[in-house]
């Protein structure tokens, strides 16, 4: 069984050399900036400010690693689609993420956050398809469903899965950070690709 609870920061990630490869599951969090990936990380632990919560997008510039009981990683990529980030900071942005997917052995999950709200960007789908190529085991986490009508819900998530073109057998899970929604889903997703119980 882990323990969520022992959770650390282990560190904040700028070039590839700073990866771990100790051989733990990585568990990854990519999206766009502000959609809420340090807040998913949060809920996760139960933890109200764990991971950096940022009330200025685009704040997390690093690919920071946190440590769960000895046995794995939670990796908060950092986001993409800001407005305000110059062209180098974009290009950075790239070449980071990149190595960090090129990396054969990193992945053990993806988690890619959407907003719940709205259909997925262009830099969405971009992303979408890096995990794909990727060849690991992904979940969609559809955040802020907090912020919709009930009404809402069935048709959005529809349009997730449609403009992504996820396959059936991929998850995509309505999720609120902020109220807890999804948090036994995507729990019992991080599990089952460990193999082991969180408690
Ligand atoms: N209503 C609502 N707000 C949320 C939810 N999740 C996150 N937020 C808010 O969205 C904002 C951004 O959240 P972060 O967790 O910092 O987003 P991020 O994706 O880590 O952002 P970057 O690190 O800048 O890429 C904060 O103001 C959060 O409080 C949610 O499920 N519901
Ligand atoms: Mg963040």
């Amino acid at each position: 069984m882990i323990h969520l609870q022992n959770a650390e920061f282990v560190r904040s990630a700028a070039k590839k050399e700073d990866f771990p490869r100790d051989g733990l599951p990585q568990i990854v969090f990519s999206g766009r900036s502000n959609v809420g990936k340090s807040s998913v990380i949060n809920r996760i632990l139960n933890r109200k400010n764990f991971a950096r919560v940022g009330n200025a997008p685009g704040k997390t510039s690093h690919i920071n690693y946190f440590r769960i009981d000895g046995k794995f990683y939670l990796v908060d990529l950092p986001g993409y689609g800001y407005a305000k980030v110059s062209q180098a900071e974009k290009a950075r942005w790239a070449r980071l993420i990149q190595s960090w997917f090129d990396d054969p052995g990193l992945m053990t999950l993806g988690c890619m956050l959407v907003d719940a709200r709205h259909k997925p960007t262009a830099d969405d789908c971009t992303m979408g398809e890096w995990f794909k190529q990727a060849g690991k085991p992904f979940v969609v986490v559809a955040n802020k469903l907090d912020k919709l009508k009930k009404s809402e819900i069935e048709p959005n998530l529809q349009r997730i899965r449609d403009t992504l073109e996820i396959d059936a057998d991929i998850e995509v899970i309505p999720f609120s950070a902020e109220k807890g929604t999804g948090r036994p889903d995507l729990l019992g997703q991080i599990s089952a690709h460990l193999g082991e119980g969180l408690l």
